[in-house]
């Protein structure tokens, strides 16, 4: 849990994306580089030699099935020690997650002027598009963050490049797209409400030099008048409470 004193992705996918620029549209700017405010500064930077690759988050099978104590156990072992995992059989036909990332990319090829009213008839606005830049170890993807919500459940295409934190170190771990799966990870509420036994780990989203990336984010968040914290059925975790109550619309605002 902390904030990131970095450019929100949000500013470039707005620039980008909702304000219609593309990527096209800075170059027909005349831009040969990224404007400033989406470079990332010198200390942001994800520097290769802080990718480990020799770690990955769990891929767990069967998840639907877990509710099996031992299937249980290796799900709270990840949401412990990693905070970040995979899930694949979970249910959901491969099929139709794969069509989902194709509507998105075919989206992201509209038009500006057809995007924008698929934008403004569509709630969907979970769907973002990762544009490709020519310098991406320079260029704010998703500047290092944790979520705010309970739990995030992500889908992602195959072009990759969500790095999360190792745990207890400076290192960043890949998370590979695998056919089918999920990404699930623990949001900041979670942590809380757990008394910090499951962890809101941070992560962030390099751009490809080269392809789109699609990616679904879904945020399962606590209704904003939902007052939250450690439960007291946890509190044995630890021998103190980690954190106050907070009201969800607070923390979001404060957090986000
Ligand atoms: O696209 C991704 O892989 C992750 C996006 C993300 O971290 C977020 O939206 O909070
Ligand atoms: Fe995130």
């Amino acid at each position: 849990m902390s904030i990131a004193e970095v450019p929100k992705a949000s500013d470039l996918i707005d620039f980008l994306v909702n304000k219609g620029n593309g990527v096209k549209g800075l170059s027909q700017m005349g831009l040969e580089i990224v404007p400033q405010k989406f470079i990332q500064p010198h200390e942001e930077r994800l520097d290769f030699t802080q990718i480990v690759s020799s770690e990955s988050i769990p891929i767990i099978d069967d998840f639907s099935t877990s509710d099996d104590p031992k299937g249980c156990r290796i799900d709270c072992d990840a949401a412990e020690k990693w905070g970040f995992f995979q899930i694949i059989n979970h249910g959901i036909p491969v099929e139709v997650l794969e069509d989902v990332i194709e509507a998105g990319h075919k989206f992201f090829e509209l038009p500006v002027e057809e995007r924008r009213k698929v934008y403004d008839s569509d709630d969907d606005e979970n769907t973002k598009l990762w544009p490709a830049v020519s310098n991406p170890e320079l260029t704010a993807g998703a500047g290092r963050h944790a979520d705010v919500s309970s739990i995030t459940m992500l889908l992602q295409d195959d072009v990759g490049g969500l790095y999360v934190r190792e745990p207890k170190g400076d290192g960043w771990i890949h998370v590979p797209p695998v056919k089918g799966a999920l990404v699930i990870n623990i949001g900041d509420v979670l942590q809380i409400m757990s008394n910090d036994r499951y962890k809101s780990v941070e992560h962030r989203v390099i751009v490809n030099g080269s392809r789109n990336r699609v990616s679904v984010p879904i945020f399962v968040n606590p209704a904003p008048d939902a007052v939250f914290g450690p439960l007291t059925q946890v509190l044995k975790w630890r021998n103190h409470c980690i954190s106050r109550l907070f009201l969800y619309s607070d923390y979001f605002t404060v957090f986000q």
